[in-house]
């Protein structure tokens, strides 16, 4: 074992304990905990040049010092140099700094400036030495902390560390030049101990060259686990499929009312191309809302299917599951194949069934809840899984979804392909980070004839003038969705919300037909709500943010949004995407409730100026961050803590292309590379 993965055991338990919350264990940990800021203690300052908010130390002699009653029990002191002379302030104190403090005493003390030139300087609580103590050579750091846990711990920690660590550079000379690169020993020193002179902003903004090297390696290590990751993959069998003669698919085009678009038919012969191979595909296909998914999603299943292998589709919710079930029975049982329904609240008996005709291949195509993946349920030949809005499985059921349909086939595991579908378009930046071991397919194109919907913004003393809006529609035969407010706190005020909302809408708008749906309802019921819906024998569908996703009524031109200020910006770009599916001219209204905060006007002036949901995505990541959106902050993929995939964009593209050079040509400096950074967290990277 080498000493970077020794545990510390000279420390107490309770001191390990608060660095274990900090996720600092071994050495490296330690070596990688770069400070937040820093202090510069390496001179003194002269009273007649220090100015408001600065930090300073300055040494002097104590002429006067006193503990005062009012207004509240304080020490005071007056302190000076040979320049100038500045009070000195503690409400809470020992009598040790009384002691330091008696007239006449040498002292250092280092605090942050108050106060003004006019009315005289002050030091609030500040820190207090012996005068004459050696300085130090280096800027001070200060690193982020727990509470209990005080600098000068975290210090000491940290210089043990790096004395036992042998910082060798896992990058070999040629690359370190290439991309002109400081050495990675001397950048880690630099960032924990600047020297003198250095210019503080520029390390706590991380746009010191020690900070680019950091920077570097932690993307690079994180192209090189996603290359190892993929390259597992292609290592795995799978079924390879023959496209031809393709009857079954080209079957399905001729039932359909519509004609591909370019985009689809581009993505789908990315995918036939992935299906011919012995290696399992792994691909993201993305599309903004309403771009057509669905039916991409059909012509993969159809290859497969005409291979004489099973095809599931899992997705997230009951809603979202019975759409594709209803869709795509549409569209294959005419064509010969048996499409299967398997969901949680299904009754035994007829979970039973589905089960066994899984199991017996009798199902050929499936459509279901995560009841797919459990642990009961035997495919008999599983050659595609399709998984729409993966990012909202848990990392428990990504797993037993990538060991789902494993089997052996002459000695050999065999890997169903899988094809992951996102209504969340993903930035590129993402894409090429997070996401580097998926290949990506996007519709970039929506089908013809829509117009983009329009947005407009509604303050909620506008509702009456809402509801005449919602009369001419129906009146016009068109349907209305109106979205109930989001209750986060407590589930059961928000079904108790919805209930309500029903219910006046009902009152006010006592000729419109209308339905509630909401996520208590069991299956039977929402399914009824929602084929009511489609059949158009309901005008207005009161629903909470079950219809999400998935919900498919070219009808619906008019989205009313309550409360809008409190959903996410991806949130309410689904929500919008309900409508404007078809020819119709189409508006989404988001009613908010003043005030508004920074962060919600913000979203809702994203909505107001743009359909586009690259560029709402591209927000929404500058807003929450790349935790939040991928959804991975529960699967523990490791994140990035130094680099910003945004703002380092340059970074990401150089460590990119390291990455592929260093796999071509030094395997033992991936191998460094990776221990150093990745070690104990391959096993997040998705399989
Ligand atoms: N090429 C096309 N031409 C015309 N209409 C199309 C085309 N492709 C799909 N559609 C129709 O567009 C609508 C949206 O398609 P689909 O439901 O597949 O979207 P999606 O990408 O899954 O969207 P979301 O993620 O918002 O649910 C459907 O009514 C579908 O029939």
């Amino acid at each position: 074992m080498s000493a970077s993965v020794v545990p510390q055991s000279s420390r107490s338990g309770l001191l390990d304990k608060k660095f274990k919350s900090l996720g600092l264990e071994y050495d490296f940990d330690f070596v990688l905990h770069l400070p937040l800021r820093y202090e510069d203690e390496t001179a003194i300052h002269k009273i007649s040049q220090i100015y408001p908010g600065q930090s300073v130390q300055l040494e002097g002699v104590v002429t006067h010092s006193e503990v005062v009653f009012k207004p509240r029990k304080q020490l005071l002191a007056t302190f000076k140099d040979d320049t100038g002379q500045i009070s000195l302030r503690w409400i809470h104190f020992y009598p040790s700094q009384q002691k330091m403090l008696e007239k006449g005493g040498l002292v250092r003390i280092r605090g942050e400036v108050r106060g003004s030139s006019m009315w005289g300087f002050e030091l609030i609580h500040p820190k207090m030495s012996k005068a004459g103590e050696a300085l130090p050579k280096t800027l001070t750091p200060v690193y982020p902390t727990t509470e209990g846990l005080a600098q000068p711990s975290i210090r000491k920690a940290v210089l043990e560390a790096l004395s036992r660590t042998v910082l060798a550079d896992t990058l070999p000379e040629a690359i370190q030049q290439k991309y002109l690169l400081p050495n990675f020993a001397q950048s880690i020193q630099a960032l924990h101990h600047p020297a003198v002179g250095t210019d503080p902003d520029e390390l706590t903004q991380k746009l010191h060259p020690a900070w680019l090297r950091i920077k570097f390696d932690e993307l690079l290590a994180q192209q090189l686990a996603l290359a190892a990751a993929r390259a597992a993959r292609q290592q795995k069998k799978s079924f390879p499929m023959q496209i031809q003669p393709g009857e079954l698919a080209a079957g399905l085009l001729k039932g359909l009312e519509f004609s591909l678009t370019a985009a689809q038919q581009k993505v789908i012969a990315e995918i036939n191309h992935d299906l011919q191979r012995e290696y399992p595909m792994h691909r993201l296909l993305q599309g903004d809302v309403g771009s057509g998914k669905t039916i991409v999603a059909g012509m993969a299943a159809a290859t497969v299917l005409e291979n004489g292998f099973q095809v599931a589709i899992m997705a997230p919710t009951e809603i979202l599951a019975e759409q594709h079930f209803i869709k795509m029975k549409k569209w294959f049982e005419p064509l010969g194949i048996e499409v299967a329904w398997l969901s949680g609240s299904l009754r035994t008996k007829a979970k039973q069934e589905a089960t066994n005709a899984i199991a017996s291949g009798q199902a050929q195509l499936i459509i279901g809840t995560q009841a797919l993946i459990q642990k009961n349920i035997n495919f008999h030949r599983l050659g595609l899984m399709i998984v729409d809005e993966q990012h909202r499985f848990g990392v428990g059921q990504r797993l037993s979804l990538s060991r789902k349909g494993e089997h052996l086939l002459q000695n050999q595991y065999m890997v169903p392909h899988q094809l992951n579908m996102s209504a969340t378009p993903i930035p590129r930046s993402l894409a090429m980070t997070f996401l580097a071991d998926l290949e990506v397919s996007v519709i970039d194109e929506l089908p013809p004839g829509r117009t983009p919907v329009v947005t407009k913004l509604f303050s909620d003393n506008r509702r009456d003038e809402l509801l005449e809006h919602v009369r001419q529609e129906v009146k016009n035969g068109r349907q209305v969705y109106w979205v109930c407010p989001l209750v986060e706190e407590s589930e059961a005020l928000q079904l108790q919300t919805a209930v309500d909302t029903h219910a006046r809408l009902q009152e006010e708008l006592d000729d419109v037909r209308s339905g509630l749906l909401h996520g208590r309802l069991n299956t039977q019921e929402k399914a009824n709500v929602m084929a009511a819906f489609v059949q158009h024998e309901l005008d207005l569908l009161v629903a909470t943010t079950v219809i999400e996703v998935g919900v498919d009524v070219p009808n619906a031109s008019l989205m009313i949004i309550e409360h809008a200020e409190r959903f996410g910006l991806a949130q309410l770009h689904q929500l919008r995407g309900r409508v404007g599916r078809g020819q119709v001219n189409s508006v989404c209204v988001l009613l908010y409730q003043q005030p508004l905060s920074k962060v919600a006007s913000q979203r809702l002036k994203a909505m107001y100026e743009t359909t586009d949901g690259f560029e709402i995505a591209r927000r929404d990541l500058e807003q929450r961050g790349p935790g939040e959106f991928l959804g991975v902050r529960q699967s523990g993929l490791a994140l990035l803590r130094f680099a910003d995939i945004e703002a380092d964009y340059q970074i990401v593209e150089q460590a990119r292309e390291a990455a592929k050079e260093l796999r071509e040509n030094y395997p033992e400096a991936v191998e460094k590379h990776l221990h150093r950074w990745m070690r104990g967290k391959e096993d997040y990277i998705r399989t």
